[in-house]
């Protein structure tokens, strides 16, 4: 892992209607590090992971990603970089039911302009890599909660991005299942040296991360550098 800071939420704050989801919170994330964010329900978790990764606008304050102000970008800018340098796992419904296991996989590859060919083998070696190679030609729908979330991971890190954002990327899940795909999505991104930037409830699933900050009233309050 480097030192190298790579993303920073600076003073950010945010509000709909009456509640200030966001209320100078800050954090730093370096390249290469896991941080979980926890905290009580409705503290700006989500919030905060959302305008760190310029899919929502902070009122106030700056989100720099590697020297570049997302909060300055016009929003075809702002997309761009979320294409090439993010990869993204949510708790649900991230993958085109209608696609097969690995043409979702190969999606972001096409988007940005990969053959279908090569796409497709790269999105093999993915699924392979997580374990869920048996479900390529299957829909998700008929995949298991657990490899459905395999399948985005590899969806999340096929373009091998730098960052990677993960809200409650394990919250459908019993805890046997959602260990294994924590392991196997820390380790795949470990290789790959993306960073992760993951919201949780689960102190089980913090334990993959190398940092625990605490958000609460819409700021980070504790950090705990645990591993
Ligand atoms: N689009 C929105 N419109 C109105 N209020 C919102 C919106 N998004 C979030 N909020 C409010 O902002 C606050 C922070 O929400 P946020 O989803 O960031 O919290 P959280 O810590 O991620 O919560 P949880 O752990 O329950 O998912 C909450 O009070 C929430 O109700």
């Amino acid at each position: 892992m480097t030192e190298q800071t790579l993303l920073t939420a600076e003073n950010l704050h945010l509000t709909f209607g009456e509640t200030k989801a966001l209320d100078g919170a800050s954090l730093h994330v370096r390249a290469g590090e896991v941080v979980a964010l926890m905290g009580p329900s409705g503290s700006g978790k989500s919030t905060l992971l959302h305008c760190l990764a310029g899919i929502m606008a902070p009122e106030s304050g700056r989100v720099v990603y590697d020297g570049r102000d997302l909060t300055a970008m016009s929003d075809t800018e702002r997309s761009t970089l979320r294409r090439g340098e993010f990869g993204f796992v949510f708790q649900f419904g991230q993958l085109v039911p209608e696609l097969t296991c690995r043409e979702n996989v190969a999606l972001p590859l096409r988007l940005s302009g990969v053959g279908r060919r090569e796409a497709h083998r790269t999105a093999t070696s993915w699924l392979e890599r997580l374990d869920v190679a048996d479900v390529a030609d299957k829909r998700p729908g008929q995949a298991s909660g657990g490899q459905g979330q395999r399948v985005a991971v590899a969806r999340a890190l096929v373009t091998q991005p730098r960052v990677v954002f993960a809200d409650e990327p394990t919250g459908a899940l019993d805890s046997l299942n959602g260990e294994l795909v924590m392991k196997m999505f820390i380790a795949a991104a470990r290789e790959t040296g993306a960073a992760v930037v993951l919201v949780t409830h689960e102190p089980r699933v913090a334990a993959y991360s190398n940092r625990e900050a605490v958000v609460r009233d819409g700021r980070v309050r504790e950090q705990e550098f645990a591993r």
